[in-house]
């Protein structure tokens, strides 16, 4: 389990450390300087005269910093300085620019920058506050380091000597930041993000470390409200912050690497958590299902085991109109191990269900688990009574009609057209699973002025409104998918952009209906199990999708953060679904 506490969360956990003198800056500093002279030292071998050339721009396959650079334009040039040397390990020369704001996080930009010099980095620190951390600067001089104000220089003087650098250490703003960067230090940093964007790609830049955190990263909700200089590393103190793990602020932090301080918080038991301002003890804000947390969840059958104890999915998909999407979603629910797969539909979208999967059955009965809505169009009066029969089935799971009547409430996704469909306050064993569009409808038809911009600024909160307004569990796809909760907040990041393809989020809903039919009276007991499980379709999900593209990579490469793992190829839907079976197989395995 991957955890990410708050800024508050953090300081909480150091107090008592710093009050027993526990020496975390320095310790910050040494792990900051460490990771920046192995990242400098492998990038300078990879451009030494005779290494064999790497990837462009990313990870070598040491997944260490890669090639980045080096052929193109100015690489003559660059050959002369730092980067032309090449004895593996050997930093001596190489350029480095610290950009340091007023606070501890520029003190230990500034202290790391000094252990730097000593290893003879030609180190210069940009100062863009008009006090910094005494102590780090003392430092920093004492090493040799060279010191320019932004109060002295202009910013354009600065860009030029950064893009000279082979390193730069973002050191701005750290957990302490409010809002977006403020002058002087947001005029830099959108000058420098401007140029490194202008750049061609593959052409020489500087690889840059965050601080803690990319500075003008909402730390807490992943908002990127202002400028931030895109990281190729983060290099983290104590914990995981919410904005690493976030979307859309997570696209800007690079590889991100935690430096354990000792703060403790990983160890304390998870209790609830996703309401900012908690103690550190209800736990992190944010968590990320890792595979062995999936394999744990997972419901293995046993030789006591029969269909029914396995648990049957009652699925109504598809249309006349969009029958495929029943083909999808029922293929997922059965690919992912259902006992039974029930399909309730038009009879053509029936027959053809049956001509994909035989084992399906088209008669009603009882169920473990709904899935609704796939392939079912919100607004379309003809929907093949298909809105009637969501209807009929949201009103079991909502409690809307009577356990005499019902058989009982069991948990449903709620997909598509059918998130239209929803009237009701629902219990949290009821996960809806929007897009960024559908979620905007959503909030929109609930009262709020939000556009789709709007949702992909802030997925954290509307996600979270959601899930408060509506009462279900709220499942926000993209290429990191939120899910709120009752228990808090999930942040999956586990499939290639090749998933963005028409189809996939059907396979899915069949997918989580059946992790919730297996599961189906221990969702009912403990309502928090839904994101849980939900969390865990979409680990499976992405990475059925990377078994069929082809790719590789491990998981800091698979959320984009590095170019070296094998980028992968085009898949189709019915793929995904038909590589569950070995996801889930190497899931269970450890592998
Ligand atoms: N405690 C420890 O021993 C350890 C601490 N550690 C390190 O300390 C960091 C936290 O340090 P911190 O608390 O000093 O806050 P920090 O992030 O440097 O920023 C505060 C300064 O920035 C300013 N500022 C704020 N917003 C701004 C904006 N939008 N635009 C511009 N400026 C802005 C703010 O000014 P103010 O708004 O208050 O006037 C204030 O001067 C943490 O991230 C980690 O790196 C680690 O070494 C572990 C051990
Ligand atoms: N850039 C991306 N990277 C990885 N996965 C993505 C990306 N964009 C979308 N996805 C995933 O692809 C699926 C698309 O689902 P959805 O939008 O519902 O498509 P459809 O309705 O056509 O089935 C979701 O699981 C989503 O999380
Ligand atoms: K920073």
């Amino acid at each position: 389990m991957i955890e990410a506490w708050t800024a508050p969360d953090v300081r909480a956990a150091e107090k008592p450390l710093l009050a027993a003198g526990e020496p975390l800056m320095s310790r910050a500093a040494h792990a900051l300087a460490a990771t920046v002279l192995r990242d400098v030292a492998a990038r300078r071998r990879s451009l030494a005269p005779g290494s064999p050339p790497r990837l462009r721009g990313g990870l070598g396959s040491d997944g260490l910093p890669g090639e980045a650079a080096v052929r193109g334009p100015g690489a003559g040039r660059r050959g002369a300085g730092a980067r032309g040397a090449g004895a593996r390990g050997d930093v001596r020369g190489a350029r480095a620019v610290l950009l340091v704001g007023a606070g501890n996080n520029g003190g230990d930009t500034l202290f790391a920058g000094a252990l730097l010099a000593r290893r003879g980095l030609a180190v210069t620190a940009v100062l863009a506050a008009p006090r910094v951390h005494d102590a780090g600067l003392a430092a920093l001089r004492a090493a040799g380091g060279r010191v320019v104000s932004l109060f002295d220089v202009r910013v354009p003087v600065v860009v030029a000597e950064v893009a000279e650098a082979d390193v730069v250490l973002d050191g701005l703003v750290g957990i302490g930041a409010h809002g977006v960067l403020r002058p002087p230090a947001g005029g830099l940093v959108r000058a420098l993000a401007d140029a490194r964007a202008a750049l061609p790609h593959g052409a020489p830049r500087p690889w840059v470390v965050a601080v803690d955190v990319p500075s003008g990263i909402g730390v807490d909700d992943g908002t990127v409200a202002g400028p931030v200089l895109p990281a190729d590393r983060t290099v983290t103190f104590g914990a995981l912050k919410p904005g690493l793990v976030l979307p859309p602020a997570v696209h800007l932090a690079g590889i991100v690497e935690v430096v354990d301080l000792g703060l403790g918080l990983g160890d304390r038991r998870v209790t609830g958590g996703g309401a900012p301002g908690r103690s550190p003890a209800s736990g992190p804000a944010v968590r990320r299902l890792e595979a062995r947390d999936v394999a744990a969840l997972l419901r293995v059958p046993g030789p006591r085991d029969h269909k029914y104890t396995r648990g049957v999915v009652g699925v109504v998909a598809g249309t006349e109109a969009f029958p495929g999407a029943a083909v999808l979603a029922v293929s997922g629910a059965a690919r992912a191990g259902a006992g039974m797969v029930r399909y309730l539909g038009p009879e053509s979208v029936g027959a053809l269900v049956l001509g994909r999967r035989p084992e399906v059955v088209t008669t009603g009965g009882r169920v473990q688990s709904w899935v609704l809505g796939p392939g079912v169009p919100a607004d379309d009066d003809a929907a093949d009574d298909q809105g009637r029969r969501i209807f009929g089935a949201l009103a079991a799971v909502t409690g809307l009609l009577s356990a005499d009547v019902t058989g009982g409430a069991v948990p449903a996704v709620v997909d598509a057209g059918a998130i239209e469909l929803v009237e009701h306050r629902c219990p949290p064993s009821v996960v809806i699973t929007p897009h960024a569009g559908e979620l905007t409808a959503l909030m929109q038809r609930l009262g709020h002025g939000v556009d789709r911009a709007g949702v992909e600024a802030e997925p954290l909160r509307w996600a979270r409104a959601a899930h408060e307004a509506t009462g279900a569990t709220v499942l926000l796809k993209g290429s990191v998918t939120v899910i709120a909760g009752q228990d808090g907040v999930f942040a999956q990041a586990d499939g290639p952009a090749w998933l963005a393809t028409a189809g996939a989020g059907d396979v899915l809903a069949g997918l989580l209906g059946t992790l919730l039919a297996s599961r189906s009276a221990d969702v009912l007991a403990r309502p928090g199990l839904a994101a849980e499980l939900a969390a865990a379709a979409v680990l499976l999900h992405g990475r059925a999708a990377w078994a069929v593209s082809g790719g590789s990579g491990d998981a800091q490469a698979r959320a984009g953060a590095g170019t070296g793992a094998r980028a992968g190829g085009p898949v189709v839907a019915l793929d995904v679904a038909d590589a569950l079976p070995a996801a889930i197989a190497d899931v269970l395995a450890g592998a």
